[in-house]
């Protein structure tokens, strides 16, 4: 069964929240989840903004277990409150759907919560939102909800079905199955739904100052530094919010780093992190657009391309994403990840060495995008793929991580997926060119 949306676009005009009687950790993830919906931010933005500074620690983190929660598991609490409308093709106004999700969240993931107050709390957000009117329709639904036995595992279950247990949209899912097996896209789908878990996949002395990043984020940074140990120029082309620059500035600490972005917003930001650290005095920032780099931006030994893209291996950490990315985006993506690419492997020196990598589990974005443009013109005669595995070999990963990494480079290419390996899904190749 397709699940239609439950809340009606555009939604009705937004009114403000009275924060009384209602928790300050519900009110707060009831103003994110409308922002979100509306378009007006993302979910991690919001969360480390003025919206949640004035609540106390343990506020901060239910609003945060409260908006990620409801976000990541949306299209399965969907589905669950579908079946309970008075009309099933029903579409709520957007607060009365968010009000629904946040308590249907709680009551179905959240057994520290007592059901009383995820129930009455929502009525008051669908009342203080100012739809009184659908308040008794939102404690009814989630009193049914509340008292409804978990469902059975079917014997088989269809990818349509699995899609909305795990909360992932059915398209995405096809395509996982498809590419990477069934076992693999459900491990994907149940990784999207927890927690990102601590990095925990390098040997390291305790007395290193790296920053704290996602495991496979720090893999593909740890590549790059690997494939030029020699490296005096290095430009990371994509480099804001700065952790992949911070593993290439100690691990190569001779050489001279630009770290530019489009974003001078995230620039900005990545330059307050730097400064947290001393090593990072080698890294030079600037905006730049990678697609159209100016000539002062010279040639490098190393480029790290660490592209924009649509972030499907790292729905844990954004949630939203599988709410409004759609399968028509993975053209555009790549359309201006072949730019950055084309651009950056004409900075590179001979000799010189790129790491494309990708967050993306999507292969338009990834092998398809490195063997498109490799295969033009200007680079088929003068860059290669190089294979990965030799770098693999020498990185210091916990002996319990060696044979899933060994599993993860599949041909040229490094592939990790969410669940499988640790960390988020990232993809990595090396290119070289010759002259
Ligand atoms: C995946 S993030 C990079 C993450 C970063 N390498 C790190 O490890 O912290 C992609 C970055 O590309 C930037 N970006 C998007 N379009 C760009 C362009 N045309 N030129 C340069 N940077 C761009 C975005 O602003 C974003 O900061």
């Amino acid at each position: 069964m397709k699940v239609p949306p439950l809340s009606r676009r555009p939604s009705q005009p937004r009114a403000s929240v009275q924060p009384k009687p209602i928790s300050p950790a519900r009110t707060a993830a009831f103003e994110i989840l409308m922002l979100v919906a509306e378009g007006k931010g993302n979910s991690d933005d919001l969360l480390h903004s003025s919206r949640t500074a004035q609540l106390s620690p343990e506020d901060r983190n239910l609003a945060t277990a409260l908006v990620l929660g409801t976000l990541r598991w949306q299209i399965a609490l969907d589905a669950k409150i579908q079946p309970l409308l008075q009309r099933p093709d029903q579409r709520l106004a957007e607060p009365v759907a968010i009000a629904l999700r946040l308590g249907a969240f709680q009551l179905v993931h959240l057994d520290r919560i007592p059901p009383h107050a995820a129930l009455n709390e929502s009525v008051e957000l669908t009342r203080a939102s100012g739809q009184a009117h659908a308040a008794g329709m939102v404690n009814a639904i989630l009193r049914k909800l509340a008292s409804a036995k978990p469902p059975g595992q079917p014997l088989h279950e269809s990818t349509a079905a699995i899609a909305r247990r795990l909360g992932h949209p059915q398209w995405l899912v096809e395509r996982w199955v498809a590419r990477y097996g069934r076992e693999a896209a459900i491990r994907i789908c149940e990784a999207g739904q927890r927690e990102p878990g601590e990095p925990s996949f390098f040997d390291e002395a305790p007395d290193v100052d790296l920053p704290r990043m996602d495991d496979g984020s720090r893999l593909v940074a740890e590549l790059a530094a690997a494939s030029v140990p020699q490296a005096e120029r290095i430009w990371d082309a994509c480099a804001a919010p700065g952790g992949k620059a911070l593993v290439l500035s100690h691990r190569l600490p001779s050489a001279t780093i630009l770290a530019s972005d489009v974003s001078a917003r995230r620039l900005g930001a990545m330059r307050t992190r730097l400064a947290q650290y001393s090593y990072a005095a080698n890294i030079q920032t600037e905006v730049v657009d990678a697609t159209v780099p100016p000539p002062s931006v010279g040639d490098f030994d190393l480029i790290l391309a660490d592209v924009p893209c649509s972030g499907t291996g790292t729905l844990a950490r954004n949630p939203e994403i599988r709410l409004r990315l759609e399968a028509s985006d993975l053209a555009r993506q790549a359309s201006r990840q072949c730019q950055i690419l084309r651009a950056a492997l004409s900075r590179l020196r001979p000799g010189g060495r790129l790491l494309y990598s990708t967050c993306s589990l999507e292969p338009e974005e990834c092998e398809q995008v490195v063997e498109a443009v490799t295969a033009e013109a200007e680079f088929a005669a003068t860059i290669r793929v190089l294979p990965l595995d030799p770098l693999l070999d020498g990185l210091t990963v916990s002996g319990r991580f060696r044979e899933p990494l060994a599993d993860a480079v599949r041909g040229a290419y490094l592939r990790t997926l969410p669940g499988v390996h640790p960390g988020d899904g990232f993809f990595a190749a090396l290119l070289e060119r010759s002259v």
